[in-house]
This record gives C-alpha cells, structure tokens and sequence, in this order.
C-alpha cells in the first residue's frame, strides 16, 4: 500500500533539478511504500520558481521558506539551498515535526552542525544528507569489499578531488553557483565544497578520522563581487591538501583544488590494506579496481604471474542498485546516484531503519572540515574530538 510523502523542495538550481528528478523516478524503478509527492517548490525568485514548478511539475509554490515550513499539506522538506541557509532552515523544519533532508555540507562550521544535530534529534524526524558519491554503485561495491573483509588491515587511504572551473582571475564572488567563492554564503572553499564528499567517502570506507595537518592556499586575492561591484577579498581556500590519521591506525592523504586544469569533477579514491586495494575514479564511473592478494572465504594467497589489478565494470544485476536500472552492461550516470540516495531514504521509512548519512553522521565531516582550516590556519597538527 501506498504512503505518500509530501516534499516541499527549496531551490530550482543545480541540486533543485537533480532531486526533483529523482523525486519523479524512485517510486518507478524501486519497490517502495512511501512515495514522494511533489506537493510544493520554494525559492526567493518567483518567476525562476513558477518556472522550474510548471517543468517539473510541483503542484505549487512558495517564495518564502518560512511559509512552505509553516503548511500542513507538507510532511518532508529538502534543502537545496546554499550553505549559509542550511542551518536556519533545517532547525525550523526539524522543530515544525518535518523530515528534513539536506544538501552537503551540513553548516558553515561544527558549530552550526551540532545545533541542527540537536533540533533533528529532539524532533526525533527522519533525515538524510545528501552525501551521494556513496550511491554510485562502484562507490558502494567498495564498501561491500570492505565489510567483507577483502582488504583486511588497512595502511594507505588516499583521496583526491579536483576541479578547475575557477582559475580565470576575471570569475567574480557572490550570485547563483559563485556564491561558492563567497566565504559568507559557502563558510569554507573546497574543504566544504569537495573535501566533505571525500572525508565522508573515507569515514564511511575506512572508518573516523582522529588528526589532520593541513595546508591551504588562496591563488587569486581578490575578485570583484557581485553584489557591489567592488574587488573584495577572496577568503575562501582555492585548494587545500592534508594528512590524516585514522582510528584503525592507517595513514590518509586527501587534495583538493579547483585550479586543477583540465580536470573537471575528478573524484578518487585508493584504499590499501594487507590483503587487498581498491581504486575510485569518478572519471571512469562504472569501474571500481580491485587488487586481491588474500581470499577471506579460501584464506587463499596469490601473488603470481597472473596476479593483477582488475577493472570490476560495475554493471551487472549483481551489483548494488543495478537489479533496479537496464540490463547488465548498460551504464547509469550521476542522476542516478540522488535516485538511489532517495529509494535508501525511503526504504529506511518502510522499515524503520534509518537510512545513512544522517545528520550526526555529517556532523562528523563538518567536524573533521572544521579541524582542517584550523590546521591550515594554525600550521600544526589538529585532533579531532
Ligand atoms: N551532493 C552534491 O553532489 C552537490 C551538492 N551541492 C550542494 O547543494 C546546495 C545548493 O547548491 P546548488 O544547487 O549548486 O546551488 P544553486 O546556486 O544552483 O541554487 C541555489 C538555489 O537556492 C535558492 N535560494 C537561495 N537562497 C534562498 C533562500 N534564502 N530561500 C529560498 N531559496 C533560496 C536559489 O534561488 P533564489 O536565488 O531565487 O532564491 C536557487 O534556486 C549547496 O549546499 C551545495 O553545496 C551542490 C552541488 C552538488
Ligand atoms: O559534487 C559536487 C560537484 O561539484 C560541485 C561544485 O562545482 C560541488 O558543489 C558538488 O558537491
């Protein structure tokens, strides 16, 4: 039997449209009882939302968060707005009894973070934030090794995401998608933009990070922003890179920057362990690398002169959420993975198991985020509490 839940959305950018089409598709390619209803879109530009509402076809709208929050025709709300709302809004749904999914990173800082915590908890509603490298199939065949102990004790986690769409000097700060360059609107730079996707991939592989030493830089000083007109100086870090140590007592290093040129959503990662590795390329998708050096069913060694890495084409119904897509070889792309973050999300509501990352589990990137730019900022080790 159907449960319908009904979604009001806020934001029609970038992560507007790629939940709402999610929203459209989970209830067709998975079995699920709580389906989504579009009910109701919200953004402070009402021509853009009148707009996005008709295409996507969200029976109404909002201009005013406070108001989409304040309806009762509304069960869930999911946040696509930029960071420095993420935290007013998500208490206020939380305190209103709504579900509340939100976009990465959680808040500005761990102290935003803990409170929204806070208020989810206490309102006791179900929520999710929307780390979705973890559903890219590839990403999550990674952890099913990992649980399966084809890695066994791990010493090397290396992790890189790089981008280079702001190298040119003339690229101004503030206004749609390069509010990103703002520190007011982002809190941070890449640490919150890309490095939280990387640290939650590598919290959720290889388990909590305890320190970091990192290093930032910010290449261009200043740019004119887009509000005044003014040149304003840029105070968010255009890269940054650490080392990390992990609880299970392996090492990690993570980059990140956006002055990468020709590297364009390059998202990897490589875990090494006594009895096996594997490698992650958001450039290459669909294949996850795996090098086995230890069976854990055989208990079997191998190391001979067919020993090699090998390209796993993550396709086959074998394969985490492939049974639900087409038939095995044919690929799925990166609208896929909010698709199947949502039918995860509302499979936890059938059956009452909550879904992962939630908000505490966030809090735990926000955290490690937080003791980088510190790190960065004091040039000396930083333990994470
Ligand atoms: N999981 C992932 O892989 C990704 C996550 N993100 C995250 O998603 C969030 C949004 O990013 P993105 O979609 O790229 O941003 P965009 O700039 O594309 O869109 C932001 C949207 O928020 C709306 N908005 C801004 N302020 C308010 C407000 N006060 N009230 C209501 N609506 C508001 C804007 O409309 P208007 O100005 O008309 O109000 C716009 O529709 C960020 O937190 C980002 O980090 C982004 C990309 C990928
Ligand atoms: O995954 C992502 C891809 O890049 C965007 C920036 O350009 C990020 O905001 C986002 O989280």
């Amino acid at each position: 039997m159907s449960k319908p839940v009904r979604v009001g959305l806020i934001g029609y950018g970038f992560m507007g449209r790629t939940h709402s089409n999610a929203y459209r598709q989970v209830g067709k390619f998975f079995d699920i009882e709580h389906t989504p209803v579009l009910q109701a879109c919200c953004a402070r530009s009402e021509d853009k939302i009148k707009d996005f509402a008709d295409n996507w076809g969200w029976e109404s709208y909002e201009t005013d968060w406070r108001k989409l929050i304040e309806r009762d025709d509304i069960d869930l709300i999911d946040i696509t707005t930029p960071n420095n709302s993420h935290h007013d809004i998500a208490i206020a749904a939380a305190e209103a009894g709504k579900m509340v999914l939100c976009e990465k990173p959680l808040a500005m800082n761990t102290a935003e973070a803990v409170a929204m915590t806070d208020a989810i908890e206490k309102a006791g509603v179900a929520n999710m934030v929307w780390f979705n490298y973890r559903r890219v199939p590839a990403i999550t065949l990674a952890k099913q090794l990992v649980d399966e102990k084809r890695i066994g004790r791990p010493f090397h986690y290396r992790a890189q995401y790089l981008q280079d769409w702001t190298i040119a000097e003339d690229v101004p700060q503030g206004g749609a998608t390069l509010w990103r360059l703002d520190a007011k609107v982002a809190g941070s730079g890449v640490t919150g933009d890309l490095l939280a996707h990387s640290i939650d991939s590598a919290i959720w592989l290889n388990g909590p990070i305890t320190s970091v030493s990192a290093a930032t830089e910010t290449f261009i000083k200043e740019r004119v922003h887009q509000e005044t007109g003014e040149k304003t100086k840029v105070e968010i870090d255009d890269a940054c890179m650490f080392l990390a140590r992990f609880a299970n007592g392996s090492m990690g290093t993570f980059e990140s920057s956006r002055y990468a040129r020709g590297r364009k959503n390059f998202n990897t990662f490589e875990l090494n362990g006594e009895d096996g590795s594997v490698f992650f390329d958001l450039e290459d998708p669909q294949i996850l690398q795996y090098f086995e050096y230890a069976n854990p069913t055989t208990g079997k060694k191998v190391e001979d002169h067919i020993t090699g890495w090998r390209r796993i084409h993550v396709t086959n119904f074998e394969h985490p959420y492939m049974d639900h897509w087409w038939v095995p070889g044919c690929t799925i792309g990166y609208e896929h993975t909010f698709t199947n973050a949502l039918a995860d999300f509302f499979q936890g509501l059938d059956t009452g198991k909550p879904t992962q990352p939630d908000f505490r589990a966030a809090l735990e990137t926000q955290k490690v985020c937080d003791a980088v730019l510190q790190s960065a900022k004091d040039k000396q080790w930083v333990e994470i509490a």
